[in-house]
């Protein structure tokens, strides 16, 4: 569905895209997972026709993003880091606006079952500034749906928001794949990367480090974890194929240490020496 090859980007001399190549299957949650200036945003600019790249191509469902651009635009939803949510319209002004722009058929039926599905049809009349910041992101991912888009680009959806409103905003993401959506998002979140993506793309400083299913980029450094934390507040961590390892080598150890299942961050830490969030 998507396919993205030796992506390279620069604004003027930094370069925030460095050679980037990965593909993203249909009906797959893709999620790139990075520390913010890792070039997450920047990819999806990329794809969703916003910014062109320095060099290197991409494609979605066959058309090419750059040469194709008006082609891509028909089948992707997007919904941006920055609300661009009207907030002196009510919810529903704003569903309706964006998809008179857009001509997009049977309107208001659509607009009833979005709000619907993401929970907010009942306060359709409200102003958007009077919404909340979770309510204002289902929202915007109520609109990007409107068009009934194959592939839903979501720029750090759950950013700003407390755990359970995420969590919420995850089971929403997940019937949206339901729907043989393609999602791709992107996070700096662990437990968002964990929670919801079939595949996981690891970014630092514009390079892509690792890709796989969030178990694979575990296994890969070892699933169980020792930590330990000095008094100066600095993280070590040590990563084992199984638990007896691990426990093997707490034993040895006189300090006090932690032994986990690995996650994510500690992929990351593995691979670069420092820490996501
Ligand atoms: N318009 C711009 N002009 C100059 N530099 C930019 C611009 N946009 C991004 N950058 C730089 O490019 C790098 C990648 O930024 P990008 O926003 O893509 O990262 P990100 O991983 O999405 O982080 P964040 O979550 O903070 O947006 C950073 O060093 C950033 O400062």
């Amino acid at each position: 569905m998507i396919k993205v090859e030796g992506l390279v980007k620069y604004y003027g001399k930094v370069k925030a895209v460095d050679g980037v190549s990965f593909e993203i299957k249909s009906g797959e949650i893709f999620g790139l997972l990075g520390p913010n200036g890792a070039g997450k945003t920047t990819i999806v600019k990329i794809l969703t026709t916003l910014t062109k790249p320095d060099a290197g191509r991409c494609f979605i469902n066959g058309f090419d993003v750059i040469k194709k651009a008006y082609e891509i635009k028909k089948f992707i939803g997007v919904v941006p880091q920055e609300n661009n949510l009207d907030r002196d319209l009510t919810v529903y002004e704003n569903m309706f606006i964006y998809g008179k722009l857009h001509k997009i058929s049977q309107l208001k039926e659509k607009i009833k079952d979005l709000l619907e599905n993401v929970g907010l049809w009942e306060r359709k009349d409200a102003l958007v500034s009077k919404l909340s910041g979770g309510m204002q992101r289902r929202l915007l991912l109520a609109r990007a749906l409107l068009s009934d888009p194959q592939v839903l680009f979501l720029d750090e959806p759950s950013i700003g928001l407390d755990p359970q409103i995420r969590r919420h905003l995850w089971e929403i993401i997940k019937r949206i794949k339901k729907q043989n959506k393609t999602v791709f998002l992107t996070t700096h979140y662990i437990e968002e990367a964990e929670a919801l993506c079939d595949r996981v793309g690891i970014l630092s400083k514009g390079r892509l480090i690792a890709l796989g299913t969030p178990s694979a980029l575990k296994q890969s450094v070892g699933l169980f974890t020792v930590e330990y934390t000095d008094k100066e507040g600095r993280l070590k961590l040590w990563t084992f194929k199984t638990k007896e390892e691990a426990y093997e080598f707490a034993k040895k150890n006189e300090l006090p240490l932690v032994i986990r299942e690995t996650n994510l961050e500690d992929v990351f830490i593995k691979l670069t020496g420092e820490r996501i969030e």
